[in-house]
């Protein structure tokens, strides 16, 4: 058995009208049906475009949103089906990595504080004097000096903080870490160390993750596995060798055939397919295929009106389309889209502009490594400072009156509410 198996996961919102919003008039179907396994030791990768509910069975999994049907087996217990009390035990088991290190960061906290939070509530250690030894190990673990422990969240680099996060749920011993897109807020420089760190620490100690992120660049490393979800659904799943090697879903082919070839000196052969269209609202998906509205194989048959189930094609490899075989050979005409040129033609061909140099705050911004350059780095950040304080204080009042599970902050609900205010907070603020 695998250690974490979704089977017929599916979460769905209702959609609430009315003067007091007390008349539901349909369904956001954010997860629809996905079933998939995490083996012991081994990195899932979840990937697809934004909005296709990656982030939504993340938090299923840990029961932070009502899973609406489907089990969730943890090692053997269904926590679709554990009381509330029962879960919070099982919630050190699984703890997750947000991509907002800061927003999830309560900035008036040090980092002891932070990190001792989880670690009473799981009743972790018989002292303070054992938690602070047994911190001060993690720390050295995910490169932090020990200082840190006496020192608050804005006094670290973008990248450091993810390391903090990553400390939070390392001291609890989890089986299993969800990542939640764990490196897209941070510098690209910096991407590649925690993405290694993450790498270097589940050969250490034998973690389990399930990593979701819209980019197939970040999960393509690390994973072992790959999922590609698309409108609440998996359209394809494999190793990930085999998923790069030969994409076989129509989605999973558009996506691959965008991502850029990274060695310049290897001439870009491929053809790109654009996809036509929007992403259909998860509140009224298309019948049929969940994609055929967007495929450039669409056929009158089948695809309009039944659903693909994912079926085993061979080694691991799990495809959901009726013509998966027909298209792989080849033989199928494209029905829509454009499939052109690889992009590098064209970017050799475009005139660039040249980049104006990073602001001086920002190069002493990036990763320190020792205490003094986290000094350096503190300066330079003094004016997102201001800004931090500003969230922290309202993700602390939202805070106030849960004493009781004040201390399960770390991983649950709480830092999760954080984490998305923070989210929101960026979606409203960048246009569409
Ligand atoms: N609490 C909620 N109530 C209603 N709809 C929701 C809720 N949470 C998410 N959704 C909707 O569910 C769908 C999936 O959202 P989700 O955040 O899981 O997608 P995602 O793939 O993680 O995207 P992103 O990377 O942008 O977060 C979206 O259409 C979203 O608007």
């Amino acid at each position: 058995m695998s250690l974490l198996e979704l089977d017929g996961v599916k979460v769905h919102f209702p959609v609430k009208r009315g003067v007091l919003f007390d008349r539901v008039v349909g369904h956001v179907h954010a997860v629809d049906g996905v079933s998939l396994k995490v083996e012991a030791g081994q990195t899932y990768g979840l990937v697809g475009e934004s909005g296709c509910g990656k982030t939504t069975l993340g938090r299923a999994v840990l029961r932070l949103v009502d899973i609406t049907e489907g089990e969730v087996v943890l090692d053997g217990t269904d926590l679709a089906k554990l009381p509330d009390e029962e879960m919070r035990r099982f919630r050190r088991r699984l703890q997750m990595v947000f991509q907002d290190p800061l927003g999830s960061l309560n900035p008036r906290q040090n980092i002891e504080s932070i990190l001792t939070e989880g670690m009473l509530a799981h009743g972790i250690g018989a002292s303070q004097e054992e938690r602070r030894e047994k911190i001060k190990a993690i720390l050295a673990k995910v490169g932090l000096p020990a200082n840190a422990l006496s020192r608050y969240p804005h006094e670290f680099s973008g990248g450091q903080r993810q390391r903090i996060g990553i400390a939070r749920a390392l001291v609890l011993e989890p089986d299993v870490i969800i990542c939640d897109e764990p490196v897209s807020a941070l510098d690209v420089s910096i991407q590649a160390q925690v993405i290694n760190l993450l790498e270097e620490l589940q050969e250490e100690l034998g973690l389990t993750y399930l990593v979701i992120a819209h980019d197939l660049a970040v999960v393509r490393h690390i994973s072992d596995v790959i999922g590609v979800m698309y409108l609440g659904a998996l359209v394809e799943e494999a190793p990930s060798d085999a998923l790069y090697a030969e994409p076989k879903h129509p989605y999973t082919k558009a996506l691959m055939s965008a991502v850029p070839v990274p060695d310049p000196e290897v001439e870009d052969r491929r053809e790109r397919i654009l996809l036509t269209g929007d992403l259909p609202s998860p509140a009224n998906p298309p019948t049929g295929c969940r994609f055929h509205t967007r495929c450039p194989w669409v056929q009158e048959t089948l695809c309009a009106t039944e659903r693909p189930q994912l079926t085993d094609v061979g080694g691991g490899h799990r495809v959901a389309c009726h013509y998966a075989a027909e298209i792989a050979a080849g033989t199928l005409t494209r029905t829509m889209g454009d499939v052109v040129p690889a992009a590098r033609e064209e970017i050799a061909d475009a005139e660039v502009p040249a980049q104006p140099e990073a602001p001086e705050a920002e190069k002493a911004a990036e990763e320190p490594t020792s205490a003094e350059d986290a000094d350096k780095a503190a300066k330079a950040e003094e004016t997102e400072t201001a800004e931090t304080a500003e969230t922290g204080e309202t993700a602390e009042t939202a805070e106030r009156g849960e004493t009781a599970e004040t201390a399960e902050t770390a991983e649950t609900a709480e830092t999760a509410e954080k984490a998305e205010k923070a989210e929101e907070t960026e979606k409203a603020e960048k246009p569409a």
